[in-house]
């Protein structure tokens, strides 16, 4: 589906502006207790992403990638530092509003695309919605019309096991969209696919991207350098290289 430019019709517009702060993390830092010890997933970590950026983040394995998602996505929180998301600080929110601002506001889209096997492409988009309290029909619709606009017209009533890896993996950003949330969290989104099917995948989050959503991919996989405006290596938990760059697709 390469060149499939998506309008994303059914994506809030406004108030999503292109070059608003929507994360930020000051001197962040993440140690986990271990019987071995004390490990330190991210040390000191101080970033600021906005609205439209499409920021890959890359670094070996253990580097502290996955960790620095899930503090951005309140899965976990710090053990010292401030962490501000959609203008609210996660220290202070219980974890029922930390999923509630999830909800809302924060796609998150895993390698094997957790997509729900029983479900219709179209009903797993749907189940955010319908988690927002959104009517069944109302729901679906919304779903159908952003399935569509990511390429997979026709088959919004497939089950996952009827679909490629690549389309599952726009099921799963569908989803993580749906609704309109502003910031996509990506952890290996292409870890399970071939070249053709990640370089479909990268510039879909590219188009995304430009529709003003902050999207923020952890990767191994060096295709996503053609398309990301922002590349952050990390080593060891610590940000080694910032570099805003005008992406080649
Ligand atoms: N629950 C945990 N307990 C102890 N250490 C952990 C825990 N979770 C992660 N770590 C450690 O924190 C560090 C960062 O892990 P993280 O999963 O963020 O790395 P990553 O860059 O995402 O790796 P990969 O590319 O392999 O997914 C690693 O040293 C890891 O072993």
């Amino acid at each position: 589906m390469a060149g499939h430019r998506i309008q994303l019709e059914n994506h809030r517009r406004l108030p999503v502006r292109k070059g608003c702060s929507l994360i930020s993390l000051s001197n962040i830092t993440l140690e986990h207790h271990t019987a071995a010890g004390t490990v330190v997933a991210l040390n000191d970590i101080s970033l600021r992403i906005d609205s439209g950026e499409y920021v890959a983040l890359l670094g070996a394995s253990g580097s502290g990638k996955t960790t620095l998602l899930n503090v951005i996505g309140g899965l976990v929180l710090p053990t010292a530092g401030d962490v501000e998301v959609a203008n609210r600080e996660l220290s202070v929110l219980s974890e029922s509003e930390r999923a509630r601002l999830r909800l809302h506001e924060i796609g998150i889209v895993f390698q094997d695309n957790n997509l729900i096997a029983e479900f219709t492409a179209s009903e797993n988009v749907a189940l955010p919605l319908r988690a927002r309290g959104w009517g069944p029909r109302e729901a679906e619709a919304a779903a159908s019309q952003l399935l569509s606009e990511f390429g997979l017209d026709g088959l919004e009533r497939r089950r996952p096991v009827e679909l490629s890896g690549g389309q599952k993996q726009r099921v799963g950003i569908a989803r993580g969209l749906a609704g309109g949330r502003q910031i996509l969290l990506a952890d290996e989104p292409t870890g399970a696919l071939d070249s053709v099917s990640s370089r479909s995948v990268f510039e879909l989050l590219q188009n995304i991207a430009g529709q003003g959503v902050a999207v923020i991919v952890a990767t191994h996989d060096p295709i996503i350098m053609n398309y990301a405006s922002r590349v952050i290596s990390i080593r060891d938990g610590s940000i080694m290289e910032d570099t805003v760059r005008v992406a080649r697709s």
